[in-house]
């Protein structure tokens, strides 16, 4: 589905080029569940704001679902985006003087869904997230846990293609990131949905079913599913 080919990716600094991604080659198939780890610094939101069609400023060949995408207008790639990627973020995102209803409904009043419609697909994913009733609270009500969710239910609402989620579980303490974790593996079991999760948290990696390791841009190894090595 997702399929990287020899990616490279520079940035400015300065005068100069700098070498931030190399050659980097991956596929990532419908239904997968993977994570990437990697220090600081080694790449990974450069690497995710690729697959997530937030950056097309880089060499090498994207095909998504067969279609190269690497050449796209940013409008092409901003619909290729909306309609295909949820995003979870560390720290949530949601808007503060917005209700849960109103934050999750989001993306589908961009998309200029009905109204009927939304209301019924908030109720459909807040009980998918386990935040059945919680339609009328505002964010500060609820916790760090609870906001993830309400942040996950944003992210499944338009029914995306994939989910990337970037430290999903950084803000959390050890118990609500084991809950957050057990809701992406409903999603992925139960849904299918294709996930991606970026993160530091070795007890988050040991869960995925597959683990990319970056070191300086590069792929440093790719285990799980086949346990290929890189
Ligand atoms: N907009 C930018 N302009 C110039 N250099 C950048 C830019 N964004 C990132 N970099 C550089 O690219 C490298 C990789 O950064 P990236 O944010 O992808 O790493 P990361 O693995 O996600 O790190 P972290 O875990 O700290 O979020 C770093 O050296 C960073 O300084």
């Amino acid at each position: 589905m997702i399929s990287l080919n020899n990616i490279n990716k520079y940035y400015k600094q300065g005068s100069q080029q700098v070498h931030i991604l190399h050659d980097i080659s991956l596929d990532i198939e419908q239904g997968e569940f993977v994570g990437i780890m990697g220090q600081s610094g080694s790449g990974k939101s450069t690497l995710i704001n690729i697959i997530g069609f937030l950056d097309r400023e880089y060499q090498g060949n994207y095909i998504f679902k067969g279609e190269k995408v690497s050449n796209y207008s940013n409008k092409k790639l901003t619909g290729l985006r909306n309609k295909n990627v949820g995003f979870v973020f560390q720290n949530f995102k949601l808007i503060k003087n917005l209700t849960v209803a109103e934050n999750v409904a989001l993306p589908l009043i961009y998309a200029g869904v009905k109204k009927k419609e939304i209301t019924r697909k908030i109720t459909e994913v807040l009980e998918k997230v386990g935040l059945a009733g919680y339609e009328k609270s505002i964010p500060a009500q609820l916790s760090g846990g609870q906001q993830q969710r309400v942040s996950i239910a944003r992210a499944i609402i338009g029914n995306p293609t994939f989910l990337i989620a970037d430290e999903p579980t950084g803000a959390l303490d050890s118990k609500t990131s084991e809950e957050i974790m057990n809701l992406f593996k409903e999603l992925n079991v139960v849904n299918n949905t294709t996930i991606i999760i970026v993160t530091h948290d070795p007890t988050v990696g040991q869960q995925m079913d597959r683990l990319l390791t970056i070191l300086d841009g590069r792929l440093t190894s790719d285990t799980g599913a086949d346990n290929n090595e890189v």
